[in-house]
């Protein structure tokens, strides 16, 4: 089974407008409230490509109340731990060519609530997959995300980390199956300014040997690299109308275990993981499962040499 943990889920309210003045009333043309969080958004498109999966982490008060009623309605599987206060609001500014977002700090997350998710962990099994993403609420410390980590790799349950943090190369003892940095965030982590494909695939190679099972770098509209102990692989990404590329990170991830679970096999993963996060940039939404079938035949794989 997989798992997926949102540590600082979020409504996200997206405003879409031709162009916003700082410092003036500015009127939207389309505004939407999804529910948000990296896992969560894993969550969503995990079940439109029809994997099982469950939702877990932390969620409180009208704004939690609206994720958990949206994610009814969408038939996901979830088993929040709920604290006091509202869950957070995120802001997604959509102009004609540029995206602007403003995150909420989170919600204060006490004690019981802290011991009550890492009691869900534990109930975790050998052979489950846990999806470790997005950001910590101001009142948790990175050790958590440490603690978390422990927990399953002493069960031999399989991690997949998605965070911004450069600390992430802490977590990588724990031999995660799968890391999915973006280009600056690779940067963060390693302390460099890498920019070739070369540099960043060696910048991956890095991390594999630090621990990390598969290294995946998302690369905006320019695709996305691939590194693990065997293969290097480049990912080019088709040209398409963005209409928002919030949630196309993990619409990655998704797309990635989605097909591994079902092959075991790597570029296939990597392709359909792709193509997941480009559809997901290509709609409002989150990437529907035929969305990502019609674009697999447009991702271009090709294996590099270092
Ligand atoms: N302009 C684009 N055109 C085509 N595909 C895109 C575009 N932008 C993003 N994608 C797809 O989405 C994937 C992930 O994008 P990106 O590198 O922006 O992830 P991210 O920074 O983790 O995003 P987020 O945190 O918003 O989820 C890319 O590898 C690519 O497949
Ligand atoms: O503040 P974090 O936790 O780093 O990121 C949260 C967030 O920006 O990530 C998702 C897109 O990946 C959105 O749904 C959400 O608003």
């Amino acid at each position: 089974m997989i798992y997926t943990c949102t540590l600082n889920p979020s409504i996200d309210y997206r405003i879409e407008a031709d162009q916003l003045k700082l410092g003036h009333l500015n009127r939207a043309n389309i505004s939407t409230f999804y529910p948000g969080g990296k896992g969560i958004n894993v969550s969503r498109v995990l079940n439109n490509l029809d994997t099982e999966n469950t939702a877990l982490g932390f969620l409180g008060g009208f704004t939690g109340k609206f994720i958990v009623d949206y994610l009814n309605g969408e038939e996901v599987n979830h088993s929040f731990v709920s604290h006091d206060g509202p869950t957070r609001v995120n802001v997604k500014l959509k102009e004609t060519d540029r995206e602007t977002e403003i995150n909420g700090v989170g919600a204060k997350i006490s004690n019981e609530s802290r011991e009550a998710l890492i009691e869900k962990i534990k109930m975790l099994k050998k052979g489950d997959y846990l999806v470790l993403s997005g950001s910590l609420p101001t009142s948790l410390e990175f050790s958590y995300y440490k603690e978390l980590s422990q927990i399953c790799y002493e069960n031999e349950v399989s991690l997949i980390i998605d965070i911004s943090y450069p600390e992430l190369k802490d977590l990588l003892q724990y031999r995660p199956l799968l890391i999915k940095p973006n280009k600056e965030e690779l940067n963060q982590i390693l302390g460099k300014e890498l920019t070739t494909i070369e540099e960043i695939l060696e910048g991956g190679q890095e991390l594999q040997r630090l621990g990390a099972q598969n290294v995946m770098i998302s690369l905006g509209g320019e695709g996305a690299a691939f590194v693990n102990e065997k293969e290097t692989l480049i990912a080019i990404v088709p040209q398409g109308k963005v209409k928002s590329t919030v949630g196309s990170g993990d619409s990655m991830v998704a797309g990635f275990l989605s097909s591994y679970m079902k092959s075991l096999n790597i570029e296939q993963a990597f392709r359909y993981s792709v193509a997941a996060g480009s559809a997901t940039a290509f709609s409002h939404d989150l990437c529907k499962r035929e969305e990502v079938e019609n674009l697999l035949p447009k991702i271009q794989i090709k294996h590099y040499k270092l």
